[in-house]
């Protein structure tokens, strides 16, 4: 069962603020973010922050997941590993709201030594304000899904 109205909230040490002010948005956005930390800034490894956040997702338990690094490109390569994850790494609004409206991404990565608060929460609202098209986006996506066959 998908709960419509959670968000997976993930990161390794680098992006720990920006997680967190992400956070807060969202909470003022009337989501349910559910914040898997990590809490304290020791260096940590990013693959097992995104696999976790991807397996929330995946099973149904989260409708999104936003996930950060420093790039936010190893988190993402790991989430996208999980069966079902369709996660981009964004670094302008126009991809955010695309990788929603053409590729039914589940997940968004962020690179929080990329880009700064700022434009990064503008990144977050427009992926989680797009919807999927549908249409012949959802034949590419099918194509995408049956590659983990
Ligand atoms: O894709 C990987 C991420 O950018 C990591 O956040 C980064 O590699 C961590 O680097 P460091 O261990 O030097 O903080």
């Amino acid at each position: 069962m998908t709960a419509s109205n959670r968000v997976v909230l993930s990161s390794d040490h680098a992006a720990i603020p920006l997680r967190l002010a992400i956070a807060v948005r969202l909470a003022r956005q009337d989501w349910v973010v559910v914040d898997i930390g990590p809490t304290t800034p020791e260096s940590t490894h990013y693959p097992k922050h995104g696999e976790a956040a991807a397996r929330l997702v995946a099973s149904g338990d989260c409708r999104f997941g936003i996930i950060l690094c420093g790039t936010g490109q190893g988190i993402m390569m790991a989430a996208n590993k999980v069966k079902g994850i369709r996660c981009g790494v964004c670094a302008d609004t126009f991809s955010a709201r695309m990788i929603r409206q053409h590729n039914d991404a589940n997940m968004l990565s962020i690179g929080a030594r990329v880009v700064g608060e700022g434009l990064a929460l503008d990144i977050v609202d427009a992926f989680l304000t797009a919807d999927f098209e549908g249409g012949r986006h959802a034949t590419r996506v099918d194509m995408i899904t049956a590659l983990e066959e």
